[in-house]
C-alpha cells in the first residue's frame, strides 16, 4: 500500500510584540502546519504529531537557523492522566530492577534529545555491548541484554549458547537436555521474549507500507532512542496486537511456575511484555484478574490452566493459536498417568494442523534423554520395556506433535552436575535418624532433605523440631501459602533445613544449597539426578548424600548401574564418638515424641468422649470410663513428657558446646575417600578429576587445623 502524506504546507505565524518583548534570544520566526492527513491504521501517529506540530526557527550561536519543535504546554507542565498511567505501569513492570539500572533507563528514555545525554547514552550502550560481548552475534534484543547484564550473566551457559542461535530465529522446535542448574529456563525464556518483541515489531511495521515502516524505524530510532527494539516495542505496545496470548510455559509444580515467572519477568524488565502466572492453590479470582490484563506470556501448572480454560476464560480462549510453547521438565510432565490436563491441552493445541506448524516448541529437562531400568519384576517379564534414549525422545516428540526439532544434549555421562560431590552411608533403618542428625550438626549450611513419602516428612519434622533444628516441611498436602512461606524462609536462612518430598525435586533454584540428603533412596535415577540437582548449581560446589538401609540396596545398585557409576559411591566419614553422643539425643527425642503423641491421643479421645456424653446428655462414673480416657493417665503422660523434655534440653545444651562444624565436602576429601572431585579448568568451568590422595589429605588436615572451633550457632 502506497502512503500519501500532505505535509508540505508550512505557514509563518504572526509574532505579537508581546512575545518578542519577552526576549527569546535568536528567535527568527515561528511556522505552523495546518494541512496534514493521518491515514487510518497508521501506527506512526505519535511521530507525525511530533514532526507536524508548531515549530520555530532559532538562530544558533554559530549563526545557523535551526528548526525546533515547540513542546506542548500541558505536556511539559502536567502529564495527561493516560500518560501518568503508562508511567505507573512501567514503574511496576520494572519492579525488581535495581535503582541504578532504573536510573540508566530513565536517562535513556527521557533525556535522549539532549546532546549531553546522547553521549552518555552511547557510552552506556557501548559499555553494555562490551560487557556482553559473549552474547554478540546472537542478535538478542538489547532490552533483554540489558536485563541479563544487570544480573551479571555476561556469557551464555553451554545449553544457551547451543540452542539460542536456532531458537532465536523462531522456526525450529528445540529439544534441550543439560545438567541441573545450567540455565535451561533462560534457554527457552530468552527466545520467547525475543520472538515476541520481533513479532510486535513486525506487526507494527506491517500496519503501513514496508518502505515507510523502515524509514519510520530509522527516524524514530535515531530521534528518540538508540535502543530500536525497545522503542519499537513501546510503540507497538499501543496497537491491538499487544493483547494476544503468544506463549505458554508449563511446569510440573506450582513453586517452579512461580520461579519461572520470576526469571522471565526479570529478563523482560525493559520490555513491555506482560507475563502472568496461573497455578493451583491460590485464589482463581486473582488469577482471572491477572489474565484480564491480557498478558502475552502465561506460565502455568496444567491443572489450574485447564480449569480456567474449561471455565471459558476469554484470554485463554486463544490458547489454540499460541506461537510459542515451552514445557519445562518435559519428561516428567508427559509421564503416563500424571498430568492428564496436559494431554487434554495438547489435543486443543494440535487440533489445527496449520497452527501447530506455526508454533515453536521448547522441550527442556536435565533427564530428557535419561532412561532408567524398570523394576526387576517388570524387567524379567519383558526385556523390551527399557527404552533407549532415542525412543524416549521420539515418544516425547510424538506426544507433542513435533517432527523436525533441533536436539541439543549436553548432559554428562554421569547425569549429574560436574561440580557435585556424591557420598553414601549404609546403615540400619532405625539408625538413619542418628546419621541424619549427626550430619546436620556436624556440617551446617543450607540443607535439603528428601523423603519418599509425606508421612516420613511429617515424622522427621516432628523429631527434628524436638531436636531444635527448625525444619521447614514442604509437601503436596500442605496449604499453598504455607508451602511458599517455608520455601521463602529456606531461601533466606543460610542454615535453613528444608524437609521435602519430590515436590521440591525438580527445577527449584535456591542459590547456596550446600547439601542434599536422600533420607530414602529415590526409586528412579531421574529422581536422584533432579533431587541432587538442587545443590551444585550454576558452577557452585555441592554435596549429595544417600542414606541407604539394607532393604534399599537393590535400588541403590540399580541407580549406580543406570548412572554408569562403575564403583560404589564413597562412604561419608563419620566420627564415632560424636555419633554416640548424637545417638543419645535422638533416642531421647524419639521417646519424648512417643510420650507427646500418646498424651495428644489421650487428650483427643477424652475430648471426643466427653463431647459425645454431653451430646447424649449422659453422666458416667470415673471407674466406668475406658482406661485410655482416664484423666489421671493423661496427666501422668504429660508429666513424663515434661521431665523428658527437660532432660533433652540439658543434653542438647551440653553436647552442642563440644561440637565442631566442618565443611562436608572437605571432610569427605580429607578422608581420602573421594572418587571424584570437581576442579576448575582453564575456562573457569568445573570438571571432574581423579584425586591426588596425599595432596588432598594434606589440604584437608591443613583446613582442619586452621578451622576455628565454633559452638553450633543454631538455637
Ligand atoms: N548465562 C548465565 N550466566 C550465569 N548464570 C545464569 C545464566 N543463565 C542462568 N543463570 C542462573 O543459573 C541458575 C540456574 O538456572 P536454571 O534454574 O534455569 O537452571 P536449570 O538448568 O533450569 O536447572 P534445573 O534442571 O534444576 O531446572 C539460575 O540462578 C539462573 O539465574
Amino acid at each position: 500500500m502506497v502512503r500519501k502524506r500532505k505535509c508540505a504546507d508550512w505557514k509563518p505565524v504572526q509574532l505579537t510584540e508581546n512575545l518578542i518583548s519577552k526576549g527569546i534570544e535568536g528567535l527568527v520566526g515561528i511556522e505552523e502546519l495546518n494541512t496534514y492527513e493521518i491515514l487510518p491504521g497508521d501506527t506512526r501517529r505519535s511521530v507525525c504529531k511530533k514532526k507536524f506540530g508548531k515549530s520555530f526557527s532559532v538562530l544558533s550561536a554559530d549563526g545557523n537557523v535551526q528548526l525546533k519543535s515547540e513542546k506542548r504546554k500541558e505536556d511539559s507542565i502536567q502529564p495527561s492522566p493516560k500518560r501518568k498511567k503508562v508511567n505507573h505501569k512501567r514503574k511496576h513492570r520494572r519492579k525488581g530492577v535495581t535503582d541504578k539500572s532504573r536510573e540508566v533507563l530513565e536517562t535513556d528514555k527521557y533525556e535522549a534529545q539532549s546532546s549531553d545525554s546522547e553521549v552518555e547514552r552511547k557510552s552506556v550502550s557501548s559499555e553494555l555491548l562490551d560487557k556482553m560481548s559473549a552474547w554478540n552475534g546472537l542478535g538478542i534484543s538489547s532490552s533483554i541484554l540489558r536485563a541479563l547484564s544487570e544480573q551479571g550473566f555476561v556469557e551464555p551457559t553451554e545449553i544457551q549458547a547451543k540452542t539460542l542461535p536456532a531458537a532465536l530465529l523462531g522456526r525450529r522446535d528445540i529439544l534441550g537436555a543439560a545438567e541441573t542448574g545450567s540455565g535451561k529456563t533462560l534457554a527457552f525464556g530468552i527466545p520467547i521474549l525475543h520472538r515476541i518483541l520481533e513479532d510486535k515489531k513486525w506487526s507494527s511495521v506491517h500496519k503501513g507500507s514496508t518502505n515507510d515502516a523502515e524509514s519510520y524505524q530509522k527516524d524514530t530510532v535515531s530521534e528518540d532512542c538508540d535502543d530500536g527494539d525497545q522503542f519499537m516495542d513501546d510503540v507497538s505496545f499501543r496497537v491491538a496486537a499487544e493483547s494476544k496470548l503468544c506463549a505458554l510455559v508449563l511446569t510440573p509444580t506450582r513453586e517452579l511456575a512461580l520461579q519461572v515467572h520470576k526469571h522471565l519477568t526479570v529478563a523482560a524488565a525493559y520490555t513491555s511484555i506482560k507475563i502472568a502466572v496461573v497455578v493451583g492453590g491460590m485464589a482463581s479470582q486473582k488469577q482471572e484478574r491477572l489474565l484480564s490484563r491480557r498478558p502475552q506470556i502465561v506460565v502455568a501448572t496444567p491443572g489450574r490452566l485447564w480449569e480456567l480454560i474449561q471455565d471459558g476464560n476469554p484470554h485463554l480462549s486463544q490458547v489454540g493459536s499460541i506461537k510459542y510453547l515451552a514445557i519445562d521438565e518435559t519428561d516428567r510432565m508427559l509421564e503416563k498417568g500424571h498430568f492428564q490436563e496436559l494431554h487434554n491441552l495438547l489435543e486443543i493445541l494440535n487440533a489445527d494442523e496449520n497452527k501447530k506448524r506455526l508454533r515453536q516448541n521448547f522441550v527442556f529437562s536435565a533427564t530428557l534423554t535419561m532412561v532408567h531400568e524398570p523394576p526387576r519384576r517388570v524387567n524379567r517379564q519383558n526385556k523390551q520395556l527399557r527404552l533407549t534414549p532415542g525412543q524416549k525422545l521420539q515418544n516425547i516428540m510424538t506426544m507433542l506433535g513435533i517432527t523436525n526439532p533441533k536436539v541439543v544434549d549436553v548432559t554428562k555421562e554421569s547425569g549429574t552436575a560436574g561440580t557435585l560431590t556424591e557420598a553414601r552411608i549404609i546403615c540400619a533403618f532405625e539408625e538413619k535418624d542418628f546419621y541424619l542428625y549427626y550430619f546436620i550438626q556436624r556440617h551446617q549450611g543450607r540443607t535439603l532433605i528428601f523423603c519418599n513419602s509425606i508421612s516420613c516428612v511429617r515424622r522427621l519434622a516432628q523429631l527434628l523440631t524436638l531436636l531444635r533444628c527448625r525444619p521447614l516441611p514442604l509437601h503436596a498436602n500442605m496449604m499453598q501459602r504455607q508451602r511458599l512461606k517455608n520455601l521463602d524462609r529456606f531461601r533466606e536462612d543460610p542454615h535453613g533445613l528444608l524437609l521435602a518430598t519430590d515436590v521440591a525435586a525438580r527445577g527449584l533454584d535456591v542459590p547456596g544449597v550446600q547439601h542434599v540428603i536422600h533420607y530414602q533412596v529415590p526409586r528412579t535415577s531421574e529422581s536422584y539426578v533432579h533431587r541432587s540437582g538442587r545443590t551444585a548449581r550454576a558452577q557452585k560446589e555441592g554435596l549429595t548424600l544417600l542414606l541407604v538401609e539394607p532393604a534399599e540396596v537393590s535400588y541403590y545398585t540399580r541407580l549406580c548401574r543406570t548412572l554408569g557409576r562403575r564403583k560404589d559411591l564413597p562412604v561419608f566419614p563419620v566420627e564415632s564418638d560424636l555419633l554416640a553422643i548424637v545417638k543419645q539425643q535422638v533416642i531421647l527425642a524419639r521417646e519424648l515424641d512417643q510420650l507427646e503423641l500418646a498424651a495428644r491421643r489421650c487428650n483427643y479421645e477424652a475430648g471426643w468422649f466427653s463431647k459425645a456424653l454431653t451430646e447424649m446428655d449422659m453422666l458416667m462414673d470415673d471407674e466406668d470410663l475406658p482406661k485410655q480416657i482416664d484423666d489421671s493417665e493423661s496427666s501422668k503422660l504429660r508429666r513424663l513428657a515434661t521431665a523428658k523434655r527437660k532432660q533433652l534440653t540439658a543434653l542438647l545444651h551440653v553436647h552442642r558446646q563440644h561440637c565442631d562444624v566442618d565443611n562436608a565436602v572437605t571432610v569427605l576429601q580429607s578422608a581420602g575417600n573421594t572418587r571424584v572431585r570437581p576442579q576448575k579448568d582453564k575456562t573457569g568451568f568445573m570438571k571432574r578429576k581423579r584425586n591426588n590422595k596425599n595432596k588432598v589429605a594434606g589440604r584437608g588436615l591443613q583446613h582442619k587445623a586452621s578451622s576455628t572451633t565454633r559452638a553450633l550457632a543454631r538455637n
